[in-house]
């Protein structure tokens, strides 16, 4: 897998000018870097201007659309969370798209993060989608706030999840929190972790980026600053049964005792 990670400003409640950064972005990180993934950030439609969804989250539109995008670049497209409305409700709901255009899966944001009043607007999600297939394997999918719940991880890493995909728009100031939760939950699921987080301000937050992809050993292999930028590195999941093996975590863990 070649990993591109978009790390990007969002206009805040702009989905129009959101929609050509992601294009322009995406096929950049295809055309320059060469990458079959490409993965975005949470909520880059619309950022958080959560008071104004009924007029801007996404009524089915955007899905077709980054199908297409991902077609078109004949990669896989982790595409971030986009804000969309279903019948009356709102959801923050994260899609991945295959080469053929097909929906891999599609995860809705499960843990809603009070300190940005999501509760008020959104709905939450269930697990469905969090865990999908990737070839022989698993992959992982959350946003932002999930990261904060290791059960949740370690749910998917017990499942079978190799890989997992953290979407978010994580502020500052709470970078160290952002950094070291992503470096933990690799090292102790021993699971390769992509985390792309956007870059900029709204109203209310300045977004702290340092998007990175981490190893099974927790070694960082590539991450970002605070600047808009593609960060892009090669994984290797085989990678995930060596690092299990030397330090065979899961076959020692006593559920029992816990
Ligand atoms: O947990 C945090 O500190 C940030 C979470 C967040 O910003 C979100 O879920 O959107």
């Amino acid at each position: 897998m070649r990993i591109s990670l978009i790390q990007m400003d969002v206009s805040f409640g702009d989905p129009i000018r959101n929609w050509q950064r992601v294009e322009q972005r995406v096929s950049q990180a295809v055309a320059q870097e060469g990458s079959n993934w490409v993965v975005l950030p949470e909520l880059w439609n619309t950022g958080y201007d959560l008071t104004r969804f009924e007029k801007i989250a996404d009524r089915g539109e955007l899905p077709e659309k980054l199908a297409m995008l991902a077609k078109q670049h004949q990669i896989y497209l982790v595409a971030g969370s986009i804000g969309e409305k279903e019948g009356e409700q709102f959801y923050n709901s994260s899609y991945i798209f295959s080469p053929e255009g097909r929906i891999v899966t599609r995860y809705r944001k499960v843990h809603l993060f009070r300190l940005m009043e999501e509760e008020k607007v959104l709905t939450a999600g269930k697990r469905d989608g969090a865990l999908f297939p990737l070839g022989d394997d698993w992959g992982g999918l959350m946003i932002c706030y999930d990261l904060r719940f290791p059960e949740f991880t370690r749910s998917l890493a017990i499942q079978g999840a190799k890989i997992l995909f953290v979407v978010a728009e994580w502020p500052h100031p709470r970078l160290n929190h952002w950094r070291l939760l992503n470096q933990a939950r690799a090292i102790e699921n021993q699971m390769v972790i992509v985390a792309v987080n956007r870059v900029g301000t709204d109203p209310n937050n300045q977004f702290c980026g340092h998007s990175m992809v981490i190893d099974p050993w927790g070694e960082i292999l590539v991450e970002g600053d605070e600047q808009e930028g593609i960060y892009t590195t090669d994984v290797d999941l085989s990678q995930v049964t060596t690092v299990r093996k030397k330090i065979p975590v899961f076959e020692d863990r006593m559920p029992d005792c816990y």
